[in-house]
């Protein structure tokens, strides 16, 4: 394979990674602001999304109920993408845009956040998601990439919208995947300290 191909997707991860650090400080302190709030007052995080953004689901909670970099107690998360008989029982039953939407009817309590991602912000399931979780007085953090689609519409201004300034699933997948990061660390920080801004 020609190598150039692949020095021109590291090229591409890389500059979006600078150009999206610009833009998405501001929303991702806001989303470590309320993760962490919600945590404080004994509230929960679900997460949801399709593909990759399931992975990401996963790895987050993985990162919040084992740990990120430091030592502490472990933190409630819950990836709603991991349970196959309630989502082949809820689509087949129901719709595959209910995958989500019913975990949230179940889980979901006022307080908890919603980590909705979605690289074009226009998964039905994710939106449904979206949906119940607004009804049931959570907040939503949704991710999203291109032009923010349906979910960055629906979001409150008590919610936090991540919009990756790109247009290739990729590329924003990969951001996401630093949002992340940045958010497990800015909760260890909150709890920790060790920010000397
Ligand atoms: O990881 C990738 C592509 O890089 C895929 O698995 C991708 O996540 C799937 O096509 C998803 O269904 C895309 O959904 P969304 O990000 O638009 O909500
Ligand atoms: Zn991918």
């Amino acid at each position: 394979m020609n190598t150039q191909r692949i020095l021109a997707h590291f090229q591409e991860s890389a500059e979006l990674k600078i150009q999206s650090a610009n833009v998405l400080a501001q929303p991702i302190s806001q989303a470590v602001e309320l993760m962490f709030a919600a945590l404080a007052n004994g509230n929960k995080i679900l997460a949801c999304g399709n593909g990759g953004s399931a992975a990401d689901c996963q790895h987050f909670a993985a990162e919040l109920v084992g740990r990120f970099e430091r030592e502490r107690n472990p933190l409630p998360a819950l990836a709603l993408t991991t349970d196959t008989s309630i989502m082949t029982a809820v689509g087949n039953d129901y719709s595959f845009n209910d995958i989500f939407a019913k975990q949230v009817q179940a889980f979901g309590q006022p307080g908890d956040v919603l980590l909705a991602i979605s690289t074009s912000g226009n998964s039905a399931n994710v939106l449904a998601a979206a949906e119940a979780a607004l009804e049931r007085e959570m907040r939503v953090v949704a991710f999203t990439g291109k032009d923010g689609g349906q979910l960055g519409k629906m979001l409150t201004d008590a919610d936090v919208h991540i919009n990756v300034p790109h247009s290739r699933t990729a590329r924003i997948q990969e951001v996401h995947l630093c949002a992340i990061h940045c958010i497990c660390d800015g909760i260890d920080v909150a709890l920790f300290g060790g920010d000397e801004e």
